[in-house]
């Protein structure tokens, strides 16, 4: 197999790296597009694929075409990959909010998915939603599962609206984590611990707390309850946390992020 990724940043470099470690495409058959010069010549260093700056004839080879270049820089690309794609090749996209009609129409071309995968694909940690336009046959859907779940997890979606709600909930998910865990190693530093100390009780407790989620046979109420003492700190914490709304604010904001992903189909 062949594979074409265009823009080579956070994802497209995952993505790569993943296919290369899994033996899934040999580094000669993996072309990288890539714009940035430093990007390049990371991804040079990397020895993860045959780098090169624009869309040529090459492009043509490629049996999947991954697109992982950011939605807004979508228009500066689908010209250049119109006048060499085939019309056997499978395209993959990745971009945020761009709906599969919108890029069959500006690629003119029908072999389409479209992936929401998330940063913990770099570790081959990842979950991505996906979902594909009807004229992708299912030998080219399942060629195209086993790359993405060389990333991680994938769960297959037949309501492609429901990919801006993935990308609201799991791509932009990694974010939301960090900056709880950025908050409460703030809080840990405004009571006196240096930065080591803070970011080591706050990241072991994460780590701890998640597996519990998967192992305790116990509902998140019911885990929240079991560190919750009547009368206690974790109460005063929560109380605190209810009167700022904080769980409304985390939802509200996971929605907005689904409503700018839609916007992001508008250009
Ligand atoms: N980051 C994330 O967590 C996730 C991102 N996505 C989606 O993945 C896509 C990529 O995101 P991400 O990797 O973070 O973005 P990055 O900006 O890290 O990567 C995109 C790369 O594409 C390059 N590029 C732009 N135009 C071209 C071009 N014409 N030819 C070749 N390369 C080009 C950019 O160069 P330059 O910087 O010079 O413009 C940049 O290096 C986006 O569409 C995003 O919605 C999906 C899931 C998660
Ligand atoms: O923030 C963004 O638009 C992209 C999509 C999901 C994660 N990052």
């Amino acid at each position: 197999m062949k594979i074409a990724i265009v823009g080579c940043g956070n994802m497209g470099m995952a993505f790569a790296k993943s296919f290369v470690q899994y033996n899934l495409v040999s580094q000669d058959d993996l072309l990288l597009i890539e714009k940035s010069a430093d990007r390049s010549e990371a991804l040079r260093a990397e020895k993860a694929g045959v780098v090169v700056d624009t869309i040529s004839h090459r492009v043509g080879e490629a049996d999947l075409i991954i697109l992982s270049v950011k939605p807004q820089d979508f228009n500066g690309v689908h010209e250049s990959l119109r006048g060499v794609m085939q019309p056997r090749q499978v395209v993959l996209s990745i971009m945020a909010g761009i709906p599969i009609a919108q890029i069959q129409e500006k690629l003119n071309h029908p072999l389409v998915v479209r992936a929401m995968p998330n940063t913990p694909a770099m570790l081959g940690m990842g979950i991505t939603g996906f979902t594909a336009a009807k004229e992708v046959d299912l030998a080219n859907l399942r060629r195209v599962e086993n790359l993405i779940n060389a990333t991680g997890r994938s769960i297959f979606l037949e309501d492609e609206a429901m990919l801006d709600a993935v990308t609201a909930l799991s791509g932009s998910g990694p974010a939301y984590f960090y900056y709880v865990v950025k908050a409460m190693i703030e809080a840990g530093r405004q009571m006196g611990f240096d930065d080591a100390v803070a970011a080591l009780l706050v990241k072991q407790t994460m780590l701890g707390s998640y597996h519990l989620i998967n192992t305790a046979d116990k509902s998140l109420d019911e885990l929240i309850k079991a560190v919750a003492s009547k009368g206690g700190t974790t109460e005063a914490a929560l109380r605190q946390f209810e009167q700022g709304a904080l769980s409304d604010t985390l939802v509200a904001g996971i929605k907005a992020a689904q409503v700018r992903a839609t916007e992001l189909s508008k250009g």
